[in-house]
């Protein structure tokens, strides 16, 4: 792989294959459910149990899903890169740590945590969040929310995935219809940055014309392919 500093964009496309909704396809997540209502602040202060309904029901159903093929290429991928790499993932599931990826970071954050939205406190959360739930730093109930960052909230670990799409020659984005901002907004930055940037997609995604060069086909055959 002809480069020094590698950043990789995964969405939801890349755990399609493993069983896991993606939002925008026609069976997706936002066809059977309103943003406003289930991944927004404002919908969580209306009615916190049919958020928890919503992302209870994702994380359960992470025990019946693992890693797929394009899972395990970036987790190799990492192993063998001898230079910087870094992989930003918009996905809230753990199928990248699953596969052995370590240079990953959730900026949408995580099903695997949860978030206390009147102290801060993060804890790690397997099983169903709910209002009766209590904080065990701020003991308060009804604060505990998915640790995932909903639309109108700021992103995580921003300033890591600037600095290395700054540095970064090689930008690979994966399974993302490029819709949703900053991520949507990452190849510009790289490509600002000198980088040479690949689409690896179902179809052409919003953005396809800022890649140099896109190869669209299921992430689990595309994924090996480029990487390998
Ligand atoms: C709708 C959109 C227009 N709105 C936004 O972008 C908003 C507002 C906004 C900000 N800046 C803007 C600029 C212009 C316009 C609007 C905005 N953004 C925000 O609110 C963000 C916060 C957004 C985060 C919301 N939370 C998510 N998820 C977590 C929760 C949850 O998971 O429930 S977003 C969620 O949808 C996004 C899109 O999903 P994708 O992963 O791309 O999935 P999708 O279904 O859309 O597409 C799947 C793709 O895979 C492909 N595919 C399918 N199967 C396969 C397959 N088998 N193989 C390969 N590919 C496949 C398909 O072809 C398709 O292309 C992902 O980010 C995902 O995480 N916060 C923010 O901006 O803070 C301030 C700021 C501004 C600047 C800099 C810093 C901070």
């Amino acid at each position: 792989m002809k480069a020094t500093s590698i950043v990789v964009l995964t969405g939801a496309g890349i755990s399609a294959e493993s069983g896991v909704a993606t939002f925008r396809d026609g069976d997706g997540l936002w066809a059977s459910h309103r943003i406003e209502d289930v991944a927004t602040p404002e919908g969580f202060a209306r009615a916190p149990e049919l958020v928890h309904t919503f992302y209870n029901g994702r994380r359960r159903e992470l025990a019946d899903v693992a890693p797929n093929a394009a899972h395990l290429a970036l987790a190799k991928l990492e192993q063998e890169f001898k230079g910087d790499f870094l992989l930003v993932t918009q996905n809230i599931d753990d199928l990248h740590e699953r596969a052995g990826s370590q240079k990953l970071v959730h900026m949408h954050g995580e099903l695997a945590k949860a978030l206390c939205a009147n102290c801060g406190n993060r804890i790690a959360c397997a099983s169903d969040l709910s209002t009766d739930d209590v904080c065990s730093v701020c003991s308060t109930p009804g604060h505990l929310r998915p640790d995932v960052v909903w639309f109108g909230e700021f992103p995580y670990k921003m300033n890591q995935i600037e600095n290395a799409l700054e540095r970064c020659d090689l930008f690979i984005s994966i399974g993302t219809s490029g819709n949703v901002y900053p991520a949507a907004g990452f190849v510009q930055q790289a490509r600002y940055a000198g980088a040479r940037s690949v689409e690896l997609n179902l179809e052409p995604s919003e953005g396809v014309d800022y890649f140099d060069e896109s190869y669209h086909g299921p992430a689990t055959l595309v994924v090996p392919a480029f990487v390998e």
